[in-house]
């Protein structure tokens, strides 16, 4: 501590010094002339530095061995002379023994006044091993010594000077013991790993002084070395921001024994905007020291006491946080994740928790003592429904109806804790909110939270939660998500399904079930059209024969019916009547998939039977029959079967897909293929982005898609077409006939100016070009009012031939109406429109068009590290995976 102290005073008194260095001095009040804060003016030249040594921490073969590979100059320990601790230090000594080229007595000649910064931080930062181990031999010995906990003599003490006591370790003890002074500053223990555990953790840490901010350096350059390299990488000062490179960041931060601290901001409070970061280091320090020693480092920044947060700076339900409070809410098995400064809302009663006039953002531990009563628009929310006292926002009506919940009549809810939920004033549980799959994907994509299902208790799980809190958050920050949006039948169910099966997310057993019975009532429907068909190729044939019987009029009528070759047995026959009749009738809907198991063995016996694969055959010739019906015919037997389990081509090409309110949301990420390898190198660090896919169904967006506010988060709009819409038409709810593609634009249009995602990112997929590429020989693009000026070259000049006319018309129509939105959207917005070509139902397709979004999301990110400093906190932070 001293030692820091007057490294950071340029010209320490020689009477402060001798005071110091006098192991015989009994004069206390001199002794404490040491702990004065000095308040000058900023130092403006380089002022030796001394990292404080910490008996404790003094190296260990182990990581010796990781330093002398570094070829980094190593230092010896510091003797301690106290009869107390003979132990100790001989294992020190052994353990330093093995280091290569360093002496016993080399050791034990250096003490405390070597004071080359340099080699001090270096040795300082052999430490990881012993250091923040509680449990250790050293650390007994150090509390033999000392009080772990502050003494009441200390209170008495500036709060500075408290603070140094507390960062420094054994070896200011070691000073004190040597001088055989009465210890009156006293310390306590070293944090522990577990920054939640600990109240002493939170100890007054609002009263751990600022750091004035290091003025910013020109970027690139190192803080230590001056030295410029705009693009190597550089660890930061959680403290001042000063940036260090990779030669200078042990010099300059030593041991760490509060993390990323530059020495002299040791003991000083964070910069709360780098509190993100706490405990992600870079990718440069990872490559410096071992998995081990970055482990210990990023775990006593995330809990040495000096870097907590301090709970003045904390509000929650309009009431500044005691200490008491805060340790609460730190401590508790479901902490806030991401804690920082600010205003926040608490419903103590179901656990939801989130920023003051925002959604929930966590569902925390219910019941604590922390913040006033909730107010009612706490969260600012329009709805008229309550939850507990509070008026809750859109989003939470959604997760609500997707429980099944009705909010007619602005009902007000009682939720608790687990989820149950009652009307309040009745003293009846209606259900569950969390039992619901679907309240869990709602929840997801509209960025609500959800009660994660592993149940905490108390103890060292808390720990390894903080872990997997950690882990979570790291999660979330890679989180990319891309919002799914288009008309009705523009294939946005095909691509987000085509996603799926892509990127390897199972579908739910709720989602298999319904395309399941999705699949078999349309086949009993494709099964009826070929049925239709077979009566009238009966009947055709029938005539057929009757006009052949009578060129030869010896055979008689009865065997022209025997031989036609179209007879059904009858059986078949009165299915097939049945089954024309429920389908024109429309009941097909009612009776299907619940008549499955009785009709399964008719529609084996159909295939078997010659006459009804002699229609099957002639199926082409059947119209009405989809394009997808194909598929699944040739499967029919299988399918029918109450046993069948649709494959996931199936579930593709099935017509739909489930959801409620037609949100649907997943998770994926891209799998790694070798030839991405080389165009990627920012992504093999980063193995964690992933992606969320959120697809919504417009129809649900509300009045000029108003709800698209709750997807104020996504980084990407995808927006669906259909190229075949062209010359297609439905009918709006004034029974007036609307053009679907000028519809489209429309929709297009609104969403575009959408405030929520006016500075979004948009990828215009133009889908169906299979389709597109049939029709636009057919039917021209100008039958829509909007492609009026679509004169392809080849069209009106057959002859005069130009390279254009190689491109088929298909890839020049959808060029053409790729242009057309292009412009639209430069002109709404001022801004580049991305266009994807695609063909929903093949996954190569779907798949480039979503790695198309993602080089987007890539580009975006890449042009916020260029334009705003080369080495921002979150360009670290990408690069981190701890
Ligand atoms: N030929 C062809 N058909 C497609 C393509 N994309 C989608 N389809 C079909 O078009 C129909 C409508 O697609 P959906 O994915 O259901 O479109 P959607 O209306 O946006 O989604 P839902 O609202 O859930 O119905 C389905 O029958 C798909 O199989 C494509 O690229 N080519
Ligand atoms: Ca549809």
């Amino acid at each position: 501590m001293t030692s820091l102290l007057r490294s950071i005073l340029p010209n320490s008194s020689p009477k402060e010094e001798d005071n110091y260095y006098d192991d015989d001095d009994d004069d206390h009040s001199v002794e404490y002339s040491f702990a004065m804060e000095y308040t000058g003016p900023l130092v403006s030249h380089d002022i030796p530095q001394v990292a404080p040594v910490d008996v404790r921490r003094i190296p260990t073969a182990a990581m010796a061995v990781m330093v002398s590979n570094l070829s980094l100059p190593v230092i010896q320990p510091i003797v301690k002379k106290t009869d107390n601790s003979p132990l100790v230090y001989s294992t020190k000594l052994e353990n330093f023994s093995h280091i290569e080229g360093v002496s016993k007595s080399n050791l034990e000649n250096r003490t405390l006044s070597s004071s080359s910064s340099d080699t001090l931080g270096f040795s300082d930062n052999l430490n990881d091993s012993n250091c923040v181990s509680g449990s250790s031999d050293l650390d007994k010995d150090c509390n033999n010594h000392l009080n772990p906990i502050i003494s009441d003599s200390t209170k008495s003490m500036s709060r500075s000077q408290e603070l140094y006591s507390e960062h420094s370790s054994c070896e200011s003890v070691e000073a004190s013991n040597q001088g055989n002074r009465t210890s009156v500053v006293t310390f306590r223990d070293l944090p522990s790993n577990n920054s939640y555990s600990e109240e002493t953790d939170l100890d007054e840490p609002e009263t751990v002084p600022h750091r004035p901010v290091v003025p910013e350096l020109k970027s690139g350059l190192c803080y230590r070395c001056n030295k410029r390299n705009r693009f190597s990488e550089k660890e930061f000062c959680i403290v001042c921001g000063a940036k260090y490179c990779s030669k200078c960041v042990f010099r300059a931060m030593g041991s760490m024994p509060e993390g990323r601290k530059c020495i002299p901001c040791i003991g000083y409070r964070i910069d709360e905007s780098k509190r993100g970061s706490l405990g992600k280091c870079s990718g440069m320090l990872r490559r410096l020291l071992t998995n081990d020693a970055i482990k210990q480092i990023m775990s006593s920044e995330i809990s040495c006491g000096v870097n907590q947060l301090p709970p003045n700076l904390v509000c929650v339900n309009n009431k500044v946080l005691s200490i008491e409070e805060l340790v609460l809410l730190q401590s508790c098995s479901n902490p806030p994740k991401k804690l920082r400064p600010g205003r926040y809302w608490y419903d103590k009663v179901s656990g939801f928790w989130g920023k003051e006039g925002e959604k929930p953002m966590q569902i925390i531990s219910a019941d604590l003592p922390v913040g006033y009563q909730i107010l009612q628009d706490a969260s600012n929310g329009n709805t008229n429904v309550l939850i507990n006292n509070r008026e809750i926002t859109k989003a939470e009506i959604w997760m609500l109806q997707a429980a099944g919940i009705h909010c007619e009549g602005n009902p007000h809810f009682w939720v608790t804790a687990d989820g149950s939920y009652q009307l309040e004033g009745m003293n009846y549980v209606m259900g569950k909110l969390w039992e619901k799959k679907r309240v869990k994907i709602v929840c997801t994509a509209l960025s609500l939270p959800f009660p994660s299902d592993t149940s905490i208790s108390v103890g060292e799980e808390v720990a390894k939660e903080t872990n997997k809190v950690n882990l979570k958050k790291q999660e979330q920050r890679m989180m990319n998500k891309i919002l799914l949006v288009g008309c009705d039948q523009s294939g946005t169910s095909t691509i987000y399904k085509q996603a799926k099966i892509l990127y390897d997310v199972p579908f739910s057993e709720d989602e298999k079930q319904s395309i399941k019975y999705m699949i078999q009532k349309n086949l009993y429907s494709y099964i009826a059209i070929l049925l239709e068909g077979h009566e009238h190729f009966e009947q055709d044939y029938l005539v057929e024969m009757r006009r052949r019987c009578a060129d030869e009029p010896s055979s008689s009528g009865d065997k022209i019916e025997e031989k036609n070759m179209y007879s059904f047995n009858r059986r078949l026959k009165e299915f097939s009547s049945w089954l024309l009749q429920i389908t024109m009738s429309g009941d097909l809907e009612a009776i299907f998939p619940a008549a499955t198991q009785v009709y399964s063995p008719l529609v084996e016996e159909l295939w078997k039977d010659k006459a009804f694969q002699a229609t099957y055959k002639r199926r082409n010739e059947l119209n009405m029959l989809p394009r997808v019906a194909n598929y699944f015919l040739d499967r029919a037997v299988e399918i029918s079967r109450m046993d069948y389990e649709p494959s996931e081509m199936d579930m593709l090409y099935a017509e739909g897909v489930t959801s409620s309110n037609g949100v649907a949301s997943m998770e994926f990420t891209f799998p790694k293929s070798s030839q991405d390898g080389y165009m990627e190198p920012l992504d093999q660090n980063d193995p964690s982005t992933s992606y969320q896919l959120i697809r919504v169904h417009t129809s649900s967006l509300g009045e000029k898609c108003k709800w698209l506010e709750m997807f104020e988060d996504v980084d990407l709009v995808v927006y669906c077409v259909s190229l075949t819409e062209y010359d297609e038409y439905h009918e709006d709810i004034n029974g007036k006939q609307t053009n679907k593609m000028l519809a489209s634009k429309r929709l297009f249009e609104t969403i575009v100016n959408h405030p929520t995602l006016s500075e979004k990112h948009f990828l215009l997929i133009l889908n169906k070009f299979d389709l597109l590429e049939e029709k636009i020989e057919r039917v021209p693009l100008n039958q829509c009012d909007w492609f009026q000026d679509f004169t392809p070259v080849i069209s009106h000049h057959p002859h005069n031939a130009t390279s254009n006319n190689n491109t088929p018309l298909a890839q020049r129509g959808f060029h053409y109406m790729a242009v057309k939105f292009k412009r639209l959207f430069t002109t709404l917005t001022g801004r580049k429109l991305f266009v994807s070509k695609v063909t929903g139902l093949e996954g190569d397709s779907v798949d480039l068009a979503l790695k198309y979004g993602k080089e987007i999301l890539k580009w975006d990110d890449e042009r916020h590290v260029v334009s705003t400093n080369e080495f921002s906190t979150e360009s670290i932070e990408r690069t981190t995976s701890m």
